[in-house]
């Protein structure tokens, strides 16, 4: 596995680390252009103001009702009745219209923040890296999927409410100042901050406590998924009880888990209830304060109902603002975890971005396929692949233990080179160090040709395929946009034919017709194959290296793809460990174990 430096910290709490990982996430989701999501959260904002608005005359309705009631002047109740109706109707209008938007707002941020996720996950090997190093970044691909999907769900539907709290606290601590002088506005402040210093102590455990559980909830879900990706062999070997108790394993790691979220939440909630119902009682107190202090004994029975009526209304409004922002502080705590989480993923990626960049200085060859070349077809085809100087490599982490010492190695064009050696001895190790995927400890690799249809071509020991149709999976991995040629067709077909899958055109129904099955599922190891050589004959590169790629065919269909190989031009380093490879190769390079290696020709 690999190691690294960079630890990531168990023990997320809301703290500054979070807020900046937050406020480099708000880059994303808010970019500089285009400001569509800029302006729909303007837009939910201004919706939201004005819903408060609208509000606080619903809340003053009663008081009006109360003084045309008690005064019994029909046409104020008609007017202040039709009133009603009238903001009722534009209340719902804009409670539907917020929720529209901050569902809009959240697929628009989701869409941001995932491309973004995906633009550096995809550059250069950093998926790769990622995937050997779980120790340190769990699961990135529910982080990517699940994570930013929570952020981004809870974010829009609390962000809006709050932005617009201060405007509200500010609006009604005024009308409750205009109602109960300074006391009522003091009082509730003192009530507030002495809450949020309480729910700060309980929010910390609650964060930490998710972050481990959506670990935990990842790990689960990957287990199911390594079962569905291996059921065959599951089968195969009777597994499925001991897969079950394992599977049960993940369940009750994480149900524990989630137990522990919920007990440190018992004593949240038990403090968000409690804060909301002494609030209540509270703005009666705050109401009761002037009245009994004899500030409203001028006015007459049906005006004291009418302004305890819209006090009432102005102070529980205020204490629910506040019981509002505190009663927020369950979703804080998830959206907090999800920054932890999609903040330790864009840190790595970072760290990953930065290590290739300062690699690749000086390096001179693409990490990615060489497109442009095979386009205009007017570069040089090179002579040589790759030179191997004096080159130690071991498996990254582990540097005191190298895998092979002072290797130096030439593939040239038509000297086709085999590599064997005891399971073990780090062949596939050597493939990763040529193409880049592995540093190396001492010496250098050259690298002449470029990745891509006119140099060199890497066919990995484990059979690669996308989803998609038959296409696809020959024409793999050209993007889309790679001009096709009329020519292609034909020749797809020709080359399906000559690997013996000409079978798979009936099967799927076409070159181009989707296919909804795995294509591991329906095809065997011998086919995979094959039709990995189906692949290389279309890309026709000038190099290709090869990792055990001719281990499930029979002695004689090896022949035909040597043969075919030879015939296209297509000079080949193998990896494997059959004799009956040697006659298809110049010579062999035989790692011994234990760091040594010999080089010799076959054919003398
Ligand atoms: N990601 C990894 N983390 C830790 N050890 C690794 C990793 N990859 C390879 N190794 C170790 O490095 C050594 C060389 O592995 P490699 O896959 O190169 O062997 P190989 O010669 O190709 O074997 P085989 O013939 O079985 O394919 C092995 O001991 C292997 O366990």
């Amino acid at each position: 596995m690999f190691k690294s430096d960079t630890r990531m910290n168990n023990s997320a709490k809301l703290d500054i680390k979070c807020f900046r990982r937050f406020w480099r996430i708000r880059g994303i989701i808010f970019p500089g252009f285009p400001l569509t999501n800029l302006l729909m959260f303007i837009t939910l904002l201004l919706l939201a103001l004005f819903e408060e608005l609208i509000i606080y005359q619903v809340g003053v309705v009663p008081s009006r009702f109360y003084e045309a009631l008690e005064n019994k002047d029909l046409t104020s109740f008609k007017e202040v009745a039709l009133l009603s109706f009238f903001y009722i109707a534009l209340n719902s209008f804009l409670k539907s219209g917020d929720s529209y938007l901050s569902k809009l707002l959240d697929i628009s941020w989701r869409k941001c923040l995932t491309e973004s996720l995906h633009t550096s996950y995809f550059r250069g090997k950093a998926y790769y890296q990622l995937s050997s190093m779980q120790e340190v970044i769990d699961n990135p691909d529910q982080r990517i999927s699940q994570d930013v999907k929570k952020f981004c769900s809870q974010l829009s539907q609390m962000a809006s409410k709050v932005v617009v709290s201060p405007f509200t606290l500010t609006y009604y601590t005024y009308q409750c100042f205009i109602s109960t002088s300074w006391q009522g506005p003091v009082s509730l402040f003192v009530y507030f901050i002495i809450g949020t210093c309480i729910n700060k102590l309980l929010m910390s455990p609650v964060v930490s406590a998710v972050v481990a559980q959506d670990k935990l909830e990842g790990n689960f879900r990957f287990k199911h998924m390594q079962i569905r990706v291996h059921a065959e062999s599951v089968a195969f070997y009777r597994a499925g009880t001991m897969e079950h108790r394992s599977t049960n394993r993940h369940l009750q790691s994480l149900l524990q888990m989630q137990r522990h979220v919920v007990n440190r939440e018992f004593w949240l909630k038990l403090f968000m209830n409690t804060f909301d119902y002494m609030g209540s009682i509270f703005s009666y107190i705050a109401i009761a304060i002037p009245i009994f202090s004899g500030l409203y004994d001028d006015l007459s029975p049906a005006q004291l109902g009418a302004l305890v009526s819209k006090n009432g209304f102005v102070c529980i409004y205020l204490i629910n603002c506040f019981s509002q922002l505190i009663d927020l502080s369950r979703e804080v705590s998830d959206v907090a975890a999800y920054t932890h989480r999609i903040g330790e993923l864009q840190e790595m990626l970072q760290k990953f971005s930065e290590e290739q960049a300062a690699q690749s200085i000086g390096e001179n060859f693409e990490s990615s396929w060489d497109l442009e070349s095979s386009l205009d077809g007017g570069s040089e085809l090179v002579p040589e692949a790759f030179s191997v100087v004096l080159v130690s490599f071991s498996v990254p982490g582990t540097d005191d233990d190298p895998l092979l010492e002072d290797l130096s190695l030439r593939l040239i064009e038509d000297h086709n080179i085999l590599v064997t050696g005891n399971t073990g001895s780090g062949k596939t190790s050597l493939l990763r160090v040529l193409a880049g995927l592995w540093p190396t400890l001492q010496g250098k690799v050259f690298m002449f040709s470029c990745f891509g249809p006119r140099g060199i071509m890497f066919l990995p020991q484990k059979p690669y395929f996308t989803d998609g149709t038959l296409r696809n999976q020959v024409t793999f991995p050209l993007p889309e946009i790679f001009p096709v040629t009329e020519h292609d067709d034909e020749r797809i077909i020709r080359f399906l034919k000559y690997v013996g899958l000409s079978c798979l055109l009936g099967r799927t129904g076409g070159l181009d017709e989707p296919v909804e099955w795995s294509w591991y599922n329906v095809l065997s190891p011998g086919e995979m194959q094959r039709l990995t050589f189906a692949r290389l004959f279309y890309h026709q590169p000038k190099f290709v290296v090869m990792d055990e790629s001719t281990s499930a065919l029979t002695e004689e269909t090896e022949s035909e793809m040597y043969r075919m190989c030879g015939h296209l031009g297509i000079t080949v380093l193998s990896v494997g460990h059959r004799s009956s490879l040697n006659k298809h190769h110049d010579c062999v390079l035989r790692l011994k174990g234990k760091r040594s290696w010999e080089f010799k020709q076959l054919h003398a």
